[in-house]
């Protein structure tokens, strides 16, 4: 086979780790698929910058035309981010028969499918396993490795940026805003990190991955997204008094057909596999009927291990370019798209409210809670310094979602309640 030649969209943090890896593991790469593979041009914004790699100044271009309408270029690595500008690329790349190889789960949460249509209409591979937990072969584990099984619950902390900052804050009582500044300086935060801490980010990889796993096309917006912006200090020590630890967590879980995706701050029980997963690494941990429990553990941000995976897709790539299979694995879900009502989604929940500290306020919130059949699996009251005010702390016990809204309504309402300081969700059962 002949030299394969790769245009590279951007050259940034991933981008550096590819044209490094590329280099670095050729023979390796050379074995695998039985010819030279080198990177022949790259789109930048800002052909002076200084870069992290070295690279030969005539190859880096800011003509996106260079790349994907090359006939000399075979496959296109997308690493450069952003949405509709970035679809375009892709599109008259693919027009242009070159397979594509992307990082973006903000396109491929959107356009994926579209995109994937596209590709396997022009008889183009698109791989994407480095939009979803960094280096962690998640989106092989699931399509390959657990083909046969019927996945039923995926949990999974894939944002590495705010995994970072919550094991920062909790182990070591580090400042937020100082711990997402080190996240941005080390590359694993987006470059507007709002759609990390907003748990955006989260919530795109969570798309991609009940998507897949479910095989049913589950849109950016059918997942219920809190992000870790209101985490406060009090709640991280409440958290480890009560034998928790607190997780931005993606939940898609099916029940029969239905099924429900979300991201949001939890209480996880130490004892819980992901709750052992520190700073900017991620964990995927997939229940299948057959298999019983699995999990992925890994890297999921930072240069050459979302490279990895990058670069192991373009491996795919060439291996189908080998055997002439392009554009062959690409599936359309088999079910139709099926969520869940809130009467339907079941959770514990922790909340943290100040109430003012008179007789009879703590049987009139226990109240609510009997009246919705919600029990409470701990409560603590607390007198809050130099305030007229005290503190409740509870963990309830299963409530759906429905049942648990209804409560807060009830609470807020009460003229006693003077704060609905925080909620989460809370999974596992801790051993306080
Ligand atoms: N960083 C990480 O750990 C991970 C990132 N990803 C995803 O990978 C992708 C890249 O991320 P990352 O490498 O961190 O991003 P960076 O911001 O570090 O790099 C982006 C690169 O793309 C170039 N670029 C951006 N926009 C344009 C444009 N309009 N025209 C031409 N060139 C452009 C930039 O050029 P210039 O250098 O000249 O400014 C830069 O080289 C994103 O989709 C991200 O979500 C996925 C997993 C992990
Ligand atoms: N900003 C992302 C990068 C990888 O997807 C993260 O922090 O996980
Ligand atoms: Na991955």
């Amino acid at each position: 086979m002949e030299a394969i030649s790769i245009g590279l969209l951007g050259l940034g943090t991933v981008g550096s780790g590819v044209v490094k890896i590329i280099e670095n593991h050729q023979d390796k790469l050379m074995h695998q698929v039985g010819c030279p593979v080198h990177v022949s041009k790259v789109l930048v914004k800002n052909i002076d910058k200084e870069r992290a790699v070295e690279v030969d100044s005539n190859i880096l271009t800011t003509n996106p035309d260079d790349i994907i309408k090359n006939p000399e270029i075979n496959i296109v690595i997308e690493v450069m981010g952003g949405l509709e500008e970035t679809r375009g690329y892709l599109q008259t790349a693919i027009e242009n028969h070159k397979h594509i190889v992307t990082a973006n789960k903000d396109l491929m949460a959107v356009y994926g499918p579209e995109l994937l249509l596209a590709a396997s209409a022009n008889g183009c591979d698109l791989f994407y396993e480095a939009s979803v937990a960094g280096g962690i072969p998640i989106l092989r584990g699931l399509v390959d490795g657990l083909a046969s099984d019927r996945i039923t619950k995926m949990m999974g902390i894939v944002n590495g940026t705010t995994n970072f900052i919550l094991s920062k804050m909790s182990k070591e009582g580090s400042a937020y805003e100082n711990v997402l500044k080190e996240a941005q300086e080390l590359g694993y935060a987006e470059s507007d990190p709002t759609a990390d801490v907003e748990g955006l980010d989260a919530a795109r990889k969570m798309a991609i991955l009940s998507t897949l796993g479910f095989s049913m096309n589950i849109d950016l917006d059918d997942v219920k997204v809190k992000g870790i912006t209101e985490i406060t200090e009090e709640d991280l020590q409440y958290a480890e008094q009560l034998g928790y630890t607190m997780k931005l967590i993606g939940i898609a879980h099916r029940d029969g057909e239905k099924v429900e995706v979300s991201v949001q701050p939890t209480l996880l029980a130490e004892a819980h596999p992901l709750a052992g997963v520190q700073d900017e690494y991620n964990a995927v941990y997939v229940y299948g009927e057959a298999v019983g429990e699995t999990m992925f553990y890994g890297p999921g941000a930072g240069s050459l291990p979302t490279a990895t995976a990058v670069v192991s897709d373009l491996v795919g790539v060439m291996k189908n370019m080998r055997l002439g299979v392009n554009g062959k694995s690409a599936a359309t879900p088999q079910y139709e798209k099926m969520l869940k009502d809130d009467n339907e989604i079941f959770s514990k929940y922790f909340l943290r409210l100040h109430v003012s500290d008179e007789v009879g306020v703590f049987s009139n919130i226990t109240n609510i809670f009997s009246d919705h059949h919600v029990s409470f699996e701990k409560i603590l009251q607390v007198p809050v310094k130099e305030r007229e005010l005290a503190e409740i702390v509870l963990v309830t016990h299963q409530a759906s979602l429905e049942d648990y809204e209804n409560i807060l309504i009830s609470l807020r309402d009460l003229q006693a309640v003077k704060d609905v300081k925080s909620s989460y969700r809370v999974e596992g059962g801790a051993k306080r």
